[in-house]
């Protein structure tokens, strides 16, 4: 490998990232826009409760008259979807489940917990306070509220809050269609026996589930020979299913049948940055492809995942027009000391532990080799340590970014 220096993480990341913004929208049925980014803000069409409600079932009371011993008279009920249409006077209550309108005049709720019922008469037990167990109309939310913005990642929950104001569709960001593409003559796909010096391959699988988590939608163009017509009927495939990127593994670095490059220029592929200053991943490259956005990630399958979750993960949710693109980083301490780094960013793959005074403790395994899928299988974080960094001892501060528990 030639000595050029190598481009920093940043740097590379901005490339990756420059003019990646929202590919288009589409509407999808609320039970399937969970893990989608949403692409037009939420407003809130109504109130939400419209009406006061109760927390509690119990009755509903005048406060004046609910205290300690009092005797009141049931005129009613108020149930959930079920409306009291009278109104409270002096010495009356109405009973009231959770849910159910407050009824006109009543300013409070007695729980039944604290009320002895004997017919149509309810004694209180004790004194209620004004306003107790009621939901003021819109305690959630009032119409016009903006709720969600545009290019939020939906879960669960927020489709929950969308569905609550009366919406039963909602507009997300369209799914960035990712083609990949495995390269090399070692490889067999899962499931196959591998013969002499073959493996199983396990890159392209990570990835098209890195793909899917991320919201995009994989495009499966399987494996291909360490030959130029391989590679570039794969780039052609990948151009004719109208992908939006196009991520290779393997191929990258100088041997001899590492010909990504060479193959995909001659389909038009023109490089923005090959190699970076990242352990593991150095031989990573980025480019476009007439309009197709390119990823080539090295084939040790720990590079490829690094290479995918930095760079593949962040593009992916620019496409989709999120908020949030970056990796958070936190902070840590380190589980044990390290060396003095060399001119790479590193990322070392790790497991983390809370103190009991909630302290997280980020312990670097042992091993860092970029072909152990064991142990990438087992780290939940991804410890950084920036190029030269001075040693460090166990108990110094580390920053780490967290691996998605689906990532
Ligand atoms: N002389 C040099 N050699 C290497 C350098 C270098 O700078 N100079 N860089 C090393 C680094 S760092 C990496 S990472 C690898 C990346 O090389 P390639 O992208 O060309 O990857 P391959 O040679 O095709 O494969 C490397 C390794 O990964 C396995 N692999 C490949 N694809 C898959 C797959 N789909 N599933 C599972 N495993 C896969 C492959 O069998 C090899 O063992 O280059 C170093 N060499
Ligand atoms: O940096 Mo390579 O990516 O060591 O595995």
């Amino acid at each position: 490998m030639s000595r050029q220096p190598l481009l920093p993480v940043a740097e590379a990341l901005a490339h990756v990232l420059r003019g990646a913004t929202l590919l288009g929208t589409e509407a999808v049925p609320l039970t399937m826009a969970a893990g989608r980014t949403l692409a037009e803000p939420i407003t809130a069409l109504r109130t939400q409760p419209s009406f006061p409600s109760s927390a509690m079932d119990g009755y509903a009371v005048r406060t004046a008259d609910a205290v300690e011993g009092a005797e009141l008279r049931l005129i009613g009920e108020s149930a959930a979807g079920h409306l009291f249409s009278g109104r409270l006077e002096a010495g009356q209550t109405v009973r009231i489940f959770t849910g159910g309108a407050v009824p006109e005049n009543a300013d409070a709720v007695v729980a039944q917990e604290d009320t002895v019922r004997e017919g149509d008469r309810v004694s209180i037990i004790i004194n209620a306070k004004p306003n107790q167990h009621i939901r003021p109309a819109g305690l959630d939310f009032r119409a016009d509220d903006v709720l969600l913005e545009a290019g939020t990642l939906l879960t669960a929950r927020s489709v929950a809050l969308v569905a609550a104001t009366g919406r039963s569709e909602i507009v997300v960001a369209r799914r960035p269609r990712v083609a990949i593409l495995a390269t090399g003559d070692e490889l067999v796909e899962p499931g196959e026996e591998p013969r002499d010096g073959q493996i199983n391959g396990s890159n392209g699988i990570m990835l098209e589930n890195m793909v899917r988590t991320a919201g995009g939608e994989p495009i499966e163009l399987g494996i291909a020979r360490d030959t130029l017509e391989a590679i570039q009927d794969a780039a052609r495939h990948a151009r004719d299913l109208n992908a939006d990127v196009i991520v290779t593994t393997g191929g990258a670095s100088v041997g001899d049948h590492d010909l990504v490059h060479k193959a995909l220029s001659a389909e038009g592929l023109k490089l923005d940055f090959w190699r970076v200053a990242l352990r593991p991943g150095r031989p990573m490259m980025a480019g476009n492809m007439n309009g197709i956005r390119m990823l080539g990630l090295p084939g040790n399958p720990v590079s490829t995942h690094v290479c995918a979750f930095l760079f593949m993960v962040p593009l992916l949710r620019a496409l989709q027009g999120r908020r949030d693109v970056h990796h958070q980083l936190e902070y840590a301490v380190l589980g044990t000391s390290l060396g003095e780094n060399q001119g790479r960013q590193d990322y070392m793959r790790g497991k983390l532990t809370l103190s009991e005074t909630g302290v997280a403790t980020a312990m670097p395994f042992g091993r860092q080799d970029s072909s152990m899928l064991r142990l990438l299988a087992e780290a939940d974080c991804l410890i950084m340590r920036p190029p030269e960094d001075a040693p460090r001892s166990k108990g110094d501060p580390c920053r780490i970014i967290r691996l998605d528990e689906h990532l």
